[in-house]
């Protein structure tokens, strides 16, 4: 059943499981959307089921919320929570100071509300999500539908002062139709191939009008566990500036990938 995973999803899974050791019974831990995300939660589905690992998750998505449900784990809402221990989630890209892009599977406006509630934040990903400038992926930029062409247009203007390669912006579909947030928003994609002050984009971003949050995670994640094909992991804690190496046997974890 492993061999049928591809060395990217074999890496999403290592970085996933080897987080999944970071929560304890007790903690409330904030759970990422997306495919790397979903590993995540999987695992952390079969320590409940296979240790009694007691813990309260709270989802980023309704889609991480159906899987975390279907696996056994307790889901409780932000507000009951209101503090968080700690956040793992899924990352589009990170640099060298963990500064990162995130919303490509739609969901950064919770996944940041999320992780600033947390005492740490740890990302999960393939090494290939390693990037020294952030950029290449399109950044996401959630608006509301209220006059969203409005909001485009300010926001092309913005770029234009700002150290970025490229100013075009699309409006990201879900087939035939604008994909709609979880919030009932749009999302606008800024093709700027590569951000030379990421810091001071996020924040003009979030001035325009109409714009409800940006993907830029500046200063918010705390550690990287970055996963290869091959079953290694390396750990980077960016406060500790340590770099740990690992790695994860995928025989062990055979009942998890038949589960899918
Ligand atoms: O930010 C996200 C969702 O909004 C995801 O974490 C990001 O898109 C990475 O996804 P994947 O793990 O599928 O590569």
């Amino acid at each position: 059943m492993t061999g049928e995973l591809s060395p990217i999803d074999k890496a999403k899974f290592v970085a996933a499981k080897r987080a999944a050791e970071f929560v304890e019974s007790g903690m409330r831990v904030g759970l990422g959307t997306g495919s790397t995300a979903a590993w995540l939660v999987r695992c952390l589905g079969e320590r409940v089921r296979e240790e009694g690992l007691r813990f309260q998750g709270v989802p980023t998505s309704t889609r991480t919320a159906e899987l975390a449900r279907e696996v056994g784990i307790e889901v409780i809402s932000l507000d009951e929570a209101r503090w968080l221990d700690l956040t793992i989630d899924g990352a589009d890209e990170f640099d060298g100071e963990l500064n990162l892009i995130k919303g490509g599977g739609g969901a950064l406006l919770q996944e940041k509300i999320v992780a600033t509630a947390s005492d740490q934040m740890v990302v999960i990903a393939d090494a290939a999500k390693e990037v020294e400038t952030l950029g290449a992926f399109p950044l996401p930029v959630e608006v509301i539908p209220f006059g969203w062409t409005a909001s485009q247009a300010l926001l092309e203007e913005a770029l234009v002062s700002m150290d970025v390669m490229g100013r075009k912006t699309t409006l990201r579909m879900n087939g035939e139709r604008a994909f709609i947030t979880d919030e009932g928003n749009y999302i606008l994609d800024l093709h700027v191939s590569r951000i030379g002050n990421p810091r001071q984009l996020a924040l003009v971003l979030n001035q325009i009008p109409g714009v409800v949050e940006n993907g830029l995670f500046i200063d918010i994640c705390d550690q990287v566990v970055i996963g290869y094909g091959d079953g290694r992991v390396e750990t980077r804690d960016i406060n500790a500036g340590t770099v740990s190496e690992d790695r994860v046997d995928f025989v062990e974890s055979d009942n998890l990938f038949q589960d899918i």
